[in-house]
């Protein structure tokens, strides 16, 4: 695939305040939604003003900054808000794998914001719609057919097992392994449906949409600020009880487990390293604290830093993706691992995705508990971190519990 620019020479951008427009999500036109909304704040874009699609390799950040930087720098700018997101906003997700070509970003026609007391409309081009007018109401998916994705689970389970192998011969010290499974609906699947029940069930998470791939992610890969910088690293994972004895129980478990608190280690201290050299002033704690979802629990570093220099939130994207939490440690055999083993092209899954603006200000996350979806079809992701004391039967019902989250979000 060649790299390839769908954008006018020079963007005429306006941003004007509005009254607060509630539910975000709700205020998305058709189908072809662009979102990325937590507790009710964030983006919602529809239109496009321009597309860019980036062949795979390891530069593919930076040749999107780079053309980002250019369409952005050549815009005809009026923005009366000034804050983060507001202006021009591209939405992206990146393909995981170095090698893989499926990276994207769009700025959207129109994007409707709220953030921190702001609420915001932006409009690219000659066309000043006033706001969203909904151009077709969004219908659920009706009669979905399951299907295994590139490995049935019996077949996982095998390839969990080659990798702990691997880790005790010494080869590497984590792998994260994923697999997909594969749905198909009686007609197109509307991403607004999706979106309204992943934030509706999990308020916490990033709820996210960009170019077909749709979900919700608790992980936080950075979110730039300014110069202040912060990050939610997570690793080592537990499904929630069935009653409250049981819940706190596998919570105290969880926490205190060696093999969690390994996976979480290898993850923390990557991102530490990554950031390091970026940052004046950077906080890790020294121990993992407990993200609670509906679903899952997760041990957490919340990170925080501040930029030395004045660098866009993709160039900190660059330089830590693929954390430990998605590929492996180290990291070039654990991708090595991941192609052997997997038997599936992740395409965008576990990739980053999120937003920047003309500032370099944005927020990205790891594409985690999502599906990417085409037409009537969507293949949804689940990855779970192996290390020497992992059990396949035990990393497979944990990737079960994930798919739950985009089950739950298709079939209502
Ligand atoms: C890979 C996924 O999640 C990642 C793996 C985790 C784990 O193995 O404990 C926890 C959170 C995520 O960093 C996924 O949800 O698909």
């Amino acid at each position: 695939m060649k790299l390839a620019v769908t954008a006018p020479d020079r963007l005429s951008v306006r941003t004007v305040p509005v009254p607060d427009p509630g539910d975000l999500i709700s205020g998305l036109p058709h189908p072809a939604a662009l979102a990325w909304v937590r507790h009710g704040e964030g983006l919602v874009g529809w239109g496009e003003a321009a597309r860019l699609t980036l062949p795979g390799g390891p530069d593919r950040f930076t040749t999107a900054t780079r053309l980002l930087h250019d369409i952005f720098a050549a815009a005809d700018i009026d923005d009366q808000v000034a804050v983060p997101g507001t202006g021009p906003v591209a939405f992206g997700g990146f393909g995981f794998d170095p090698g893989s070509d499926d990276s994207v970003l769009i700025v959207p026609r129109h994007v409707l914001g709220r953030r921190d007391g702001h609420a915001w409309l932006t409009t690219i081009g000659t066309d000043q719609a006033p706001g969203p007018t909904l151009l077709r109401p969004p219908t659920a998916p009706t009669t979905l057919t399951w299907s295994d994705g590139a490995l049935p689970a019996p077949a996982w389970e095998s390839a969990v097992a080659t990798a702990v192998t691997r880790i005790r011969d010494g080869h590497l010290g984590k792998v994260v392994l994923a697999r997909d499974l594969t749905v198909h609906a009686g007609e197109p699947i509307d991403a607004r449906v999706l979106l309204r029940r992943l934030a509706d069930r999990f308020p916490a998470c990033y709820t996210f949409s960009c170019a077909g791939l749709v979900g919700a992610t608790p992980e936080l890969l950075i979110r730039r600020t300014g110069g202040h910088i912060e990050s939610l690293v997570l690793a080592g994972t537990t499904a929630r009880g069935t009653t409250p004895t049981d819940d706190t129980a596998r919570a105290d478990r969880l926490f205190d487990s060696a093999k969690d608190r390994e996976e979480h280690r290898y993850a923390a201290e990557m991102v530490r390293d990554a950031l390091t050299p970026l940052c004046s002033h950077l906080h890790v704690p020294a121990e993992p604290e407990l993200l609670t979802l509906p679903n899952l629990i997760h041990l957490a570093s919340p990170v925080r830093g501040h930029l030395t220099a004045d660098r866009s939130v993709l160039d900190v994207v660059a330089a830590l993706h693929p954390t430990p939490a998605v590929a492996g440690t180290p990291t070039p055999t654990a991708l090595d691992l991941i192609r052997e083993l997997e038997g599936m092209d992740r395409g965008r899954y576990a990739g980053p995705v999120g937003w920047v603006d003309a500032r370099g200000d944005g927020e990205w996350g790891i594409a985690l508990r999502c599906a990417q979806i085409d037409g009537t079809r969507a293949r949804l992701f689940a990855g779970c971190g192996i290390v020497a004391d992992s059990d396949p039967a035990a990393e497979l019902a944990e990737a079960h519990t994930k798919f739950g989250a985009m089950r739950h979000a298709l079939q209502g």
